[in-house]
């Protein structure tokens, strides 16, 4: 089955139009008996980009990295790696694309009584490709790079949770990569671990390394990504430039009133062209001390409204104006839209 690229991108607003993308996907789909835990995902991760695989738990991001990493095969549809056709039926399939990939899936066993250097050496060993000629400058430009190589020597069990997961950044770098897929690379990091990881992160996507990191926390999606994919049940339904993300959220006004004067203060933002008004009490003080009588909050998002028109067109209507603000949605918001329920926003 052959697609056109343009059907790569059903359901997401990253496209792939020098066909460069290292990663691309086309309707993949996994089926678990009855459940579809990956259905028809097109994913296109661009060049360069630091592509965060965001979603809630149970939502098929490890098993759509399992079917990128050629780890399981899927039921139905495509992807290619690094220009290579990785899986799909009746394809020729070029898994010797795979050396250019690091990937840190589940991650690998280290030995507690070993180094840190010992353990690479290890793997080292143990992959067939591997060139022993050059293992030990790989193993030593490995822990340097995830910053390492000062507790080269020190045994593994010595090692802080950032320094484990660093090590098994550095097992999936023993040879250059252009592609990094890093499936949860923070889960169970304390902070100062988090914070390690994600500069890592960082600093090899500077280096020019693509990088596809899952996680199901938003804060750390925002802080070193430059692409997001959601996934919602299965399903990928949105993918896009976080910078296009953030500004596709709209601002809104909230407005603290009577709650007498609440219905009127709607009246006359929907008037203005604002979006329906939501009228709630119970946000802030519930009695205004000054006037001493109960409030109500009104909001509604701005669209075009001019922002100077909201207040004088509030008093020529005789609405008390007892606190007036602008309100930017957070990505928060934009998620909890597109999936109908909110993610974990920190660790
Ligand atoms: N080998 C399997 N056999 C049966 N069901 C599976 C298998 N692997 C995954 N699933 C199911 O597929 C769904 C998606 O799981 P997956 O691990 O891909 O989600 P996830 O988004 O990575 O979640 P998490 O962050 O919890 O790992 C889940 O309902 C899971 O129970």
């Amino acid at each position: 089955m052959t697609l056109e690229l343009s059907d790569a991108v059903v359901g997401g607003a990253t496209t792939d139009p020098d066909n460069s993308a290292p990663v691309v996907t086309r309707r993949l789909t996994k089926r678990f008996g009855h459940q579809v835990a990956v259905n028809e995902v097109d994913l296109v991760v661009p060049a360069g980009s630091v592509y965060g695989f965001l979603g809630p738990n149970g939502s098929g991001k490890t098993t759509t990295i399992r079917m990128l990493l050629g780890l399981i095969g899927p039921s139905a549809g495509e992807v290619d790696l690094l220009g290579a056709p990785m899986a799909g039926a009746g394809r020729r399939l070029d898994v010797s694309v795979l050396r250019r990939v690091g990937a840190l899936v589940e991650g690998p066993a280290f030995h507690p009584y070993l180094s840190g250097r010992a353990n690479l050496n290890r793997l080292e060993a143990a992959d067939p490709y591997a060139d022993p000629h050059t293992s030990a400058r790989r193993v030593d430009t490995a822990l340097d790079r995830v910053g390492l190589l000062n507790a080269a020597r020190k045994r593994y069990r010595a090692y802080s949770l950032g320094m484990r997961q660093r090590l098994a950044i550095a097992s999936a770098l023993l040879v250059p990569r252009d592609l990094l897929v890093l499936d949860e690379p923070t889960n169970g990091l304390d902070p100062q671990g988090t914070r390690e990881v994600r500069h890592l992160v960082t600093d090899l996507a500077a280096d020019g390394t693509t990088v596809l990191v899952s996680s199901h926390l938003l804060s750390e999606v925002e802080q070193m990504c430059s692409h997001v994919g959601v996934m919602y049940e299965g399903r990928l339904v949105t993918q896009q430039p976080l910078t296009e993300l953030r500004a596709g959220t709209e601002p809104a006004v909230r407005l603290r009133t009577t709650s007498g004067a609440a219905p009127d203060a709607a009246a006359v933002l929907s008037c203005l062209g604002t979006g329906e008004p939501a009228i709630a009490s119970g946000v802030g003080p519930a009695v205004d001390a000054s006037t001493d009588t109960e409030v109500a909050t009104v909001t509604a998002s701005l669209r075009e409204v001019a922002l100077a028109a909201v207040v004088p067109a509030l008093v020529a209507a005789d609405v008390p104006v007892l606190g007036f603000e602008i309100v930017e949605p957070s990505l928060e918001d934009v998620f909890v839209g597109l999936t109908g329920e909110g993610f974990e926003i920190s660790g």
